[in-house]
């Protein structure tokens, strides 16, 4: 599946550029176009591989380019008066040429909470392409702002695109360990995750060989239902035939060549299990889910129809959905088999139910520190006696 990605804001644009970089590497052709916009100058100087001409900063003129500071209501603001600059970097995407718009960005800070809801409206209204959102949370050592900025922003994109598949850093940060080297880690999650998953729409000469492999059609139809989507993933390593069985000798693993049915088979029933029993990108009921669909990825050696079929079978039962799609991604110099699962219209989600409440508290107590504010400070300033006179 091909896609024009728009990161906004400084999380926004490291996760594509990651995309760009992930695309490079595994000659998945998923990203046929790659825009960055922030009203941070400094952060788009840390972007490596989206093109400096596609890199966009907005706002100068109010925020001099050191961003917005967390305030998502100054974020729409200058995202809307600069909205034709940002749609003018788009103008070279040749549209006939992609399948949907993919705007990334972290819902917690203010360029790209309140920039993403803006352009997703405006791509909305000129484009016939889906329009999807890639929504990160904030971690809950943030703080309320980032949380109240988080549920308010997420409210809003997920009524302005067509489906918001959402990654909620909360449920993936280690404890202990440094934000930056977390958001490296974390980021490769996200590209592997999303890149298998859009990549298996975009399969290229190697198709005859694949038993049923999956469609962009499919992919869009799944998160057609509209709302809020979260993605499993497993992988296991394998050996890969064109290696020339160096693995299957030195640890006594079977080659391909004398794989049999019955361990394929058991191999990707149990990895879409992993997928969707493990770590979601966003927590997640699996029953309170509307489609989803199934993508094993590997040699094709290793995809075999029945074990997709008995994930697929199993994923109904699971989901208690009837419109649940599967099929393969043929790999052909892949080390390994891996399962990608998309959830799409999931509606059982404790972490939203506990975000909006964060918010909630958050917001009373911003605005009763806001209410005070005026008569602590005139306390503090002017004397018990009222004697001293101020000098003008
Ligand atoms: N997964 C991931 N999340 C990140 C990354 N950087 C920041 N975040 C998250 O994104 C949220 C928003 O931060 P930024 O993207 O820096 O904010 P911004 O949109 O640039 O807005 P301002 O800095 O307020 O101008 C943070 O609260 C973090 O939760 C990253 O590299 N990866």
């Amino acid at each position: 599946m091909k896609l024009a990605m728009i990161g906004f804001g400084q999380a926004g644009g490291k996760i594509v550029d990651k995309f760009v970089e992930y695309d490079q590497r595994h000659g998945s052709d998923i990203v046929r176009s790659a825009v960055a916009v922030n009203t941070a100058e400094a952060d788009l100087m840390g972007l490596n591989h989206i093109p400096s001409s596609k890199q966009i900063l907005i706002g100068q003129l109010s925020v001099k380019g050191h961003g917005v500071g967390a305030d998502p209501d100054l974020g729409r603001e200058i995202a809307e008066e600069n909205i034709d600059e940002i749609q003018n970097a788009l103008n070279d995407v040749p549209v006939h040429e992609i399948d949907a718009f993919l705007i990334v960005a972290g819902l917690g800070g203010g360029t790209g909470s309140g920039g993403a809801p803006v352009l997703a409206n405006r791509l909305k209204q000129i484009h016939t392409e889906p329009v999807y959102g890639l929504g990160v949370l904030p971690g809950s050592e943030e703080g309320g702002i980032y949380t109240l900025n988080a549920a308010r922003s997420f409210q809003t994109f997920v009524r302005e695109v067509d489906n918001l598949l959402v990654f909620d850093n909360d449920a993936w940060q280690k404890t202990g360990e440094s934000v930056q080297g977390g958001y490296e880690e974390i980021n490769e999650a996200i590209a592997t995750r999303f890149g298998v998953l859009f990549g298996a729409g975009e399969v290229g000469d190697d198709s005859e060989v694949a038993e049923s492999v999956v469609d962009s059609s499919e992919i869009i139809n799944t998160l057609s239902s509209g709302g809020v989507s979260t993605v499993g993933y497993a992988s296991e390593s394998v050996e890969n035939p064109s290696s020339g069985g160096l693995l299957s000798r030195l640890t006594g693993q079977s080659t391909a060549d004398d794989l049999d049915t019955a361990s394929t088979t058991n191999r990707v029933t149990s990895l879409v299990r992993k997928a969707a029993l493990g770590r979601l990108t966003l927590p997640a009921e699996l029953e309170g889910t509307e489609r989803a669909l199934l993508v094993v990825a590997g040699p094709p050696q290793y995809l075999n129809r029945k074990g997709i079929e008995r994930g697929r079978k199993w994923v109904e039962g699971q989901t208690d959905s009837m419109e649940v799609r599967g099929g393969d991604y043929p790999l052909m110099d892949s080390g390994k088999v891996a399962s990608v699962i998309l959830l799409s219209g999931v509606y059982k989600i404790d972490r939203i139910n506990e975000l909006q409440q964060i918010a909630n508290e958050a917001k009373e107590n911003i605005d009763s520190i806001r209410d005070e504010s005026e008569e602590n400070l005139n306390e503090l300033v002017n004397d018990d006696e009222d004697e001293l006179e101020s000098l003008f």
